[in-house]
Parts: C-alpha cells; structure tokens; sequence
C-alpha cells in the first residue's frame, strides 16, 4: 500500500535545479527555472504530463514539455489586445509568450497538510528586462493531493491598472493523435491562428488530422481529453480562465520545432488554460488574479 509520506527530492539536471516531490502513488518533477511542471503521474499509470524525449536542461531556455509558463503574455505580443500590447515599447520586438519562462524562479515554500503537498515559487524582474510592468509579481502554487492543481497569481502591487494575457502551456500525452478528442469545445467560437486569425465556431468535438493552432474562447471550466488509444479521459478544469488554445504541430512544423523528435507530435497536444484575447487580465492597483487548472484521469 502507498504511503502518504511526503517525499522530496532536489535533483541536478544539466544545468537546472529540479525537485522531485511524491505523495503517496503520485510523483511530480518541477524545475526552478521557469517554475516549470515538468513531469506528473501515478506510479503503474501512464503519464498525465508529456515531457520531450529531447528535452534540454539548460539554463536561459524553455524545456520543450510540461508546462511553461505563458506570462504577462501569451503568444505573439503584437497579435494581443491593446491594453496588452501596451506592456512592451516594441510589442513585434518582444520575446514570444512573454517574459518568464525561462527565468530563475526560487522555491519559496513546501507545505504538507491534510493529506496535500503544496509548493510555491516566485520569481523577480530580471535587470534591464522589457516589457515588465512595474510592480507586477507573479506567483505559483502547485498542489498536489489526488489531483494535481496549478495556479498562477499576478499582484499588482504598482500604482498603475495593466492588462496582461497568459497561459498555462500544458502539453498532454495521448496513445495516438489520431484518435484523441476535445468534446467539450462543441459550439466554441476559435480563431484560427492557422488561417490568418480567422474566426470560426466549433462543430463537434475537437480532432486532429493536421497542424492545429487554436485560441478557443468562450470555453466551459472542465475540458476533457479522449484518448481511445489509451482508453483514458485526462480532465483539466480551469479557474479562472474562459480561454483555452488547442496546439499539435503535425508533421512539418514538428521538424523546425527545437527539442522536439520529428514523430513526437503523434503522442501529444496542448491544451493550454488562459486568459487571451477578449479573456484577457484587467488589474487596478493593489488587485491580484489567479488562473488555474486541475488535472486528473478517468477511465474512458
Ligand atoms: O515553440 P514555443 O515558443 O514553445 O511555442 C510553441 C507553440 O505554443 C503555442 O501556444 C502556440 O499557439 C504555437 O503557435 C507555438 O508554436
């Protein structure tokens, strides 16, 4: 029988620090840098987080799986809403999905109480880093108990209201793409980022047949993975999100894409919590906003 002790681990990789927490038959992999999820799972069960075989633990870069964080904005800043836009003096110059995905984070505490494990980081502007609100502290909780629950909070603690976009950038694993489903979409306006940002309304559940981008609003709490390979739902329920970006590279992308193996993308997608476009953040001074999901699986 599994124990409910909890169990840390602080590990070298490369040149990351990386903490190994366990409780009970659940084990995570979180490293510093980034505050970056990088592994979740139940000992004898299959992954619930997807982790590149090619994954590289080097300081100043995005490990390619987990979860980066998308963060105080997501994607392109030029194609952000204006308020956002207004973060960064270049927005086309600003660095993709923001700023601190590939920052030192320090591990600031580790708490274990009613049968949960929690951790949280916090991180601090780099010198000389653009595009940085000031006063904009951004801070992560990840929680383990029979879920894993990740949430990120911005405090305002500047004098000035700001808008921010982010992202919770999940990538799941499946059995096989091909038979992998998002029913929960069914009726969602997206915009197409593939198809020149094009507004579209989902028509039945989400499949995948080829390279797919998405920025899906609008969008209910709970989303549901079918994976008919594997013969599992991965549910993630979001809080404070009413955003949610659907991703798989497909063939050719994922040959240009780094630390990624070129058949990587049969075996997973992103499911990304977030708060862009018309979900994007308000924050008068003094406010905080958190968004969050939790992750769990069931039997399909
Ligand atoms: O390679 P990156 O910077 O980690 O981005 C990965 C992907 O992240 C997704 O969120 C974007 O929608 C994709 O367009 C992008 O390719």
């Amino acid at each position: 029988m599994a124990s409910d002790a909890l169990r840390i681990e602080r590990q070298t990789r490369d040149a990351l620090t990386c903490w190994k927490i366990g409780l009970g038959d659940a084990e995570l992999l979180v490293a510093e840098q980034g505050a970056q999820l990088l592994s979740y799972g139940r000992r004898g069960e299959k992954p619930l987080i997807w982790l590149s075989e090619e994954a590289a633990f080097q300081a100043g870069q995005s490990l390619r799986g987990g979860v980066p964080l998308c963060w105080p904005w997501f994607g392109d800043l030029s194609r952000n809403p204006a308020a956002v836009r207004d973060l960064h003096p270049d927005p086309a110059q600003a660095p993709f999905h923001g700023l601190v995905r590939n920052l030192p984070w320090q591990l600031e505490e580790i708490r274990s109480e009613d049968g949960a494990a929690t951790l949280e980081f916090l991180t601090r502007p780099a010198e000389g880093l653009e595009g940085w609100p000031p006063g904009l502290l951004p801070r992560l909780s990840l929680r383990l108990d029979g879920r894993l629950s990740l949430t990120l909070s911005s405090h305002n603690a500047g004098s000035r209201s700001l808008a921010l976009s982010q992202a919770l950038h999940s990538y799941l694993p499946v059995g096989d793409i091909a038979r992998a489903s998002i029913p929960a979409l069914d009726g969602c306006r997206y915009l197409d980022t593939l198809d020149d940002w094009a507004e579209r309304r989902q028509q039945g559940p989400v499949t995948f047949t080829g390279e797919t981008d998405r920025i899906y609003l609008d969008t209910p709490a709970l989303l549901e993975l079918h994976d008919h390979a594997w013969g599992r739902r991965i549910c993630l329920e979001a809080r404070g999100s009413r955003s949610a970006i659907v991703w798989n590279p497909w063939i050719d992308k994922a040959r240009r894409l780094s630390q990624f193996a070129d058949d990587a993308w049969q075996g997973m997608l992103c499911i990304e919590t977030a708060n862009v476009m018309d979900d994007a953040v308000e924050l008068a001074p003094g406010e905080t906003a958190a968004i969050g999901f939790s992750l769990w699986s069931e039997p399909l």
